[in-house]
């Protein structure tokens, strides 16, 4: 068997995604998610110039040494681009490999470990009140779990909350990016006042996540980790941006409170050190970034050694064929966590039919072979792309920050 054909999708159903897909002479075909956001462009062309015209002719089957050939083969190793060019092959050839043995994905991969994947809800407000009605609406919609974020008074515009009331969350939403303006100090005096009265309106039970989006200092990330103890979070979520792994060290010595890394990560490399050192709690770096499949094995596995579990990255930036991919993975991983779940628009769904579902909190993984996520090209094609950047932040007086 071969490979026959393999080619880049770009569709804007909403927000830009990029697809590869690869077509055999048997014309079985497999599809993987390549979207970077803001930086789509980069990996397509990574993937048309430098990666198709060497996959035709190779034999769709041999997982293991395409991954190799694409990793070592490139000379230039890692980094987001090569890492989500790969891990689009290799999705897209673990789709192809499943529907060949006419199982769904997590077959393959080993079995389920359980009967469903247990998700996380985004729940966001200009303010405490709005963001704790948010939580309540998807209390009731069945969330175990729920990822909060509140405007802070005095800092205008702030990661995961929507510039108006009742619009969708999307960072990518200027061609340049926007500026926004960051105070740690307004921030760090805030936050603890949020998860305070969530406990206090819905009680111990539910699973209460935050996401800093790295903007503290290790010892300020210290500190916050320290003061939010008393309300039990499931974790924090990326206290300080994570190029120097060793600073986690500083924030465990201070606090209990789990911590949660890697959604930038592209490399088994990012996370060595803070998994063997037990600095962390949860892995975050999604298939599409990752190197797909393969590699995320084994980072999985790595993290089993130390207690570490899975909890993969899932903003509506990951196309619905990394979710789906991802659903797979997370009914096989034996150390499993959480997922991630921001939904895509109807538009997207559209455009990317899929067999997974949604119910009471969590999603059902397909039995299709294969990974279950198809993608319709002639929909797509309505949907032309648009350039869309993330924010950058600053300071008050204008040094440039975190985003
Ligand atoms: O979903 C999250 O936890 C994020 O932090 C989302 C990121 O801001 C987003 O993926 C940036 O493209
Ligand atoms: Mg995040």
């Amino acid at each position: 068997m071969k490979i026959e054909q393999a080619y880049t999708i770009v569709t804007s159903p909403g927000r830009n995604f990029v697809t590869l897909k690869i077509v055999t002479d048997e014309g079985v075909y497999g599809i993987g998610d390549a979207t970077l956001n803001g930086r789509e462009m980069a990996v397509m062309a990574y993937l048309d110039e430098h990666v198709i015209p060497a996959l035709i002719g190779r034999d769709p089957q041999q997982i293991e040494d395409i991954w190799h050939y694409f990793y070592r083969g490139a000379y230039w190793r890692r980094g987001p681009v090569t890492m989500s060019a790969i891990a689009a092959v290799d999705v897209a050839l673990w789709d192809i490999k499943a529907k060949l043995a006419g199982m769904p994905l997590y077959q393959l991969l080993g079995g389920k470990s359980r009967e469903r994947v247990m998700t996380y809800a985004h729940c966001t407000g200009k303010d405490i009140e709005t963001c704790l009605d948010e939580v309540e609406t998807h209390v009731k919609l069945g969330y175990r779990a729920v990822r909060v974020q509140a405007g802070v008074p005095g800092i205008p515009t702030i990661y995961g909350v929507a510039k108006r009331e009742g619009e969708r969350y999307e960072p990518a939403d200027a061609e340049l990016p926007a500026e926004h303006v960051w105070s740690t100090e307004k921030y760090l005096n805030h936050v603890p006042k949020l998860f305070a009265a969530v406990r206090e309106r819905f009680g111990d039970d539910l699973h209460v996540l935050h996401d800093v989006h790295h903007r503290l200092t290790p010892i300020e990330a210290a500190r916050l980790g320290k003061e939010v103890e008393p309300y039990h979070l499931f974790w924090l979520e990326d206290c300080v941006p994570a190029e120097n792994q060793e600073s986690f060290r500083l924030i465990r010595q201070h606090t209990t409170t789990p911590l949660a890394v890697g959604e930038v990560f592209n490399s088994i490399h990012d996370y060595r050190e803070l998994l063997e050192n037990q600095l962390i709690d949860y892995i975050r770096m999604p298939l599409s970034h990752g190197g797909g499949i393969t590699h995320m094995r084994r980072v999985a596995d790595l993290a089993g050694l130390y207690h570490v579990r899975t909890g993969f990255h899932g903003p509506t930036d990951l196309s619905p064929v990394c979710l789906g991919a991802a659903i797979h993975f997370d009914t096989w991983v034996p150390n499993f966590g959480i997922q991630e779940h921001m939904p895509h628009t109807e538009e997207t769904d559209e455009v990317f039919p899929h067999d997974f579902r949604f119910e009471d909190g969590h999603f059902i993984v397909g039995e299709a072979p294969g990974h279950g996520v198809d993608i319709d090209e002639k929909l797509a094609q309505q949907y032309p792309y648009k350039r869309a950047s993330l924010p950058v932040n600053r300071l008050e007086d204008g040094t440039l920050w975190h985003w």
